[in-house]
């Protein structure tokens, strides 16, 4: 399998001068095609900084980072949007748009692509529902749908475009134990249907097993998994 995502001696700051904080330290990371990397650590370690430069949402600062094998340490605006269009995202809170039906937050997914026929998005928007199993919840606004369910609907927006790599921030955190446990299913089996590389944040131990790798983060920096972490799940 080739790497996909290769971090190497990655370091980042907030703030400036006196204010400066630094939150990772030197990581060498490497993500090859197909995996299921999740990425767990105490609050406050950097998770969440660490997905959000592997992803392209924020500039890399020093060492170097590669993805979909474009340098991106001082990569442009440009060049950053451009690589986003290849990365589904599915975050805690699903950020779907409440004045759209299920199947409008799906196709407009599909229209910032330029691959997709017109006449083709509603079917696909359709077809990739029916796949997170809500095929009789097309039409339905947010507000008329379970937790699970809307992040199944943001699970279906992040795949439709069939992207290289998703990345998750806590997709379960805000289900009960049974909706996580179906919505971290459906994005294993529709990621290894498509080929695609998952990047996982989570604290909830009990969908630590979907992962072929656990890399776990203390203060900054990737340490070795612990045994303990691994076995609870
Ligand atoms: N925009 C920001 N400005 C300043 N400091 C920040 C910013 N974002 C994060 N931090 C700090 O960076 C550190 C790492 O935060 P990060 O959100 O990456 O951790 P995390 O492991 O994802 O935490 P959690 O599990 O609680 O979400 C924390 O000390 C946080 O306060």
């Amino acid at each position: 399998m080739s790497a996909i995502i290769t971090a190497h001696q990655l370091s980042h700051h907030f703030g400036e001068g006196q204010l400066q904080k630094q939150v990772l330290f030197d990581i060498d990371l490497e993500i090859r095609a197909g995996e299921i990397v999740i990425l767990t650590g105490p609050s406050g370690s950097g998770k969440t900084t660490l997905l959000t430069l592997l992803g392209g949402l924020r500039a890399a600062q020093s060492g170097s980072l590669t993805i979909l094998g474009q340098e991106i340490l001082g990569a442009s605006k440009q060049q950053l949007g451009k690589l986003r269009c290849n990365i589904g995202y599915i975050f805690q809170a699903h950020n779907l748009l409440s004045f759209l039906t299920a199947k409008q937050n799906v196709r407009m997914s599909l229209e910032l692509h330029d691959s997709f026929l017109e006449q083709d998005l509603d079917a696909i928007a359709s077809n990739m529902l029916t796949a997170v199993g809500l095929a009789d919840r097309i039409n339905y606004y947010p507000d008329a749908l379970s937790g699970g369910q809307r992040q199944r609907v943001a699970i279906a927006r992040a795949l439709v475009s069939h992207p290289k790599i998703i990345l998750a921030d806590e997709p379960t955190a805000a289900l009960d134990k049974k909706s996580g446990r179906d919505v971290v299913e459906i994005m294993q089996r529709l990621a290894q249907e498509q080929g695609c590389t998952i990047l996982l944040v989570t604290h909830d131990n009990r969908i630590l097993d979907i992962a072929d790798r656990i890399v776990y983060m203390e203060d900054g920096y990737l340490v070795p998994t612990p045994a303990l972490d691994v076995s609870a799940a």
